[in-house]
């Protein structure tokens, strides 16, 4: 598995916003579901190193996520929920940008790879700023898997997209998803049934649910996903 969890817990002053929550997760693409506030983003964030855990263990590929972090940043991508970019600077500078950090051999062709891979070849030459929500969600897959990752964590990439943009975002994620670790935090369950084969729901911390999505319907005699996560989260 390349994703091991065990006891994670994250505690913010008075609150415990992740309540000891034990998962594991291997290729294929991992629906994250759960209302606001429910601990996503944090699990996310510790699990990439982004902030440390108040207990409890979480590895990447084998690595510890506070022991070794700088071996899990190696196998990890990231877009996070807010997607942070460089606006000033073109696709390709950005691309090269983040190149020159993970300090990849071959930088220029894998730059074009990524951007064919994520749909970027007709606006590489703009600024960042002059781009579309979607391409800009585009540009910070782009960044999360420029390093060639074995997980992938994707916070609400497709949120504020056109249905055109999310077609081509949520196939990407599915090709993605066949060779890699995805986690991928969404609100929208038709993207939970076009893409994952695992799901976990998480609520005030603790996960309600943890199964194939086929093995939760079939727990839920029948019901949508989307009565099941209201059922599970109410
Ligand atoms: N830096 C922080 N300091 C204090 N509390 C925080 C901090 N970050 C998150 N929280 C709290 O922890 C809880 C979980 O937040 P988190 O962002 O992980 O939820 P989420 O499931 O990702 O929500 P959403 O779907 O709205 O993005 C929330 O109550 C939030 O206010």
């Amino acid at each position: 598995m390349s994703i091991k969890v065990d006891g994670l817990t994250k505690v913010y002053g008075s609150q415990t916003a992740v309540n000891g929550i034990s998962f594991t997760a291997g290729p294929g693409v991992l629906g994250f579901l759960g209302p606001n506030g429910a601990g996503k983003s944090t699990t996310m964030k510790m699990l990439t190193g982004f902030v440390p855990q108040s207990s409890g263990y979480a590895s990447v590929c084998g690595f510890d996520t506070v022991t070794n972090s700088i071996e899990v940043k190696r196998r990890i991508g990231y877009l996070p929920e807010s997607n942070p970019l460089y606006m000033d600077m073109y696709v390709k500078e950005a691309l090269s940008f983040m190149a020159g950090i993970h300090q990849l051999p071959n930088a220029d062709s894998r730059i074009k790879e990524v951007i064919d891979q994520t749909g970027l070849t007709p606006e590489q030459h703009k600024k960042i700023h002059q781009l579309s929500k979607g391409y800009k969600q585009r540009v910070g897959i782009a960044q999360a898997i420029l390093h060639n990752p074995e997980v992938l964590i994707l916070d609400e990439p497709t949120s504020g997209l056109d249905p055109n943009q999310l077609i081509g975002i949520r196939q990407l994620i599915r090709d993605l998803g066949a060779t890699k670790t995805v986690i991928l935090s969404t609100h929208i369950m038709q993207e939970v049934e076009a893409t994952c084969s695992q799901v976990i729901i998480i609520n005030k911390g603790n996960i309600a649910a943890n199964n194939t999505l086929q093995g939760l319907k079939e727990q839920h005699s029948g019901k949508s996903l989307e009565e099941i996560f209201i059922s599970l989260t109410n």
